[in-house]
């Protein structure tokens, strides 16, 4: 499998609701470095997955409505704990959509799958990787 990945990052604060989050439910903050890799089973007449360019601009555009933002008083995720794994779920969906549409690069039907992973500290990642078809 071929696979070219991307990465930016963000500046967030955030609070969680729950017990098992212990301090993190108080407001705080992170840098978020983001990958996103596009697989494919092939190349195209041009040697490429997708174009590095476009996926590096649908991932700032889906990055820059939540980026230097408090996540706790972004609409879209009203009443939901924005965990990593939360955010990594988020990205997947919108990179699956603009894959799907073409908007990398590629005609979205030779493309396999997406991983998105986002590192929250030196220590700790989650990741979510999904197939694009069939379409769910
Ligand atoms: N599964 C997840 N667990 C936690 C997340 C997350 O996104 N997914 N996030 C946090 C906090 O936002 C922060 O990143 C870390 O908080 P902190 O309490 O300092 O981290 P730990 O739980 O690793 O440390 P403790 O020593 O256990 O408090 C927390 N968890």
């Amino acid at each position: 499998m071929f696979a070219v990945e991307v990465r930016d990052h963000i500046m967030i604060a955030h609070s969680f609701r729950g017990a098992v989050f212990g301090p993190a439910q108080a407001l705080h903050g992170a840098t978020f470095v983001v990958d996103a890799a596009v697989f494919s089973t092939s190349l195209d007449e041009n040697g490429i997955v997708i174009d590095i360019g476009r996926a590096h601009e649908v991932l700032k555009s889906l990055l820059a409505p939540i980026n230097y933002r408090n996540l706790d008083e972004v609409e879209l995720f009203k009443g939901q704990n924005t965990t990593t794994e939360f955010l990594t779920k988020y990205l997947f969906d919108g990179l699956a959509k603009a894959a799907r549409n073409g908007e990398l690069g590629r005609k979205g039907e030779d493309l396999d799958s997406i991983k998105v992973l986002i590192s929250e500290s030196h220590v700790a990642r989650a990741w979510y990787e999904g197939k694009l078809w069939p379409q769910s």
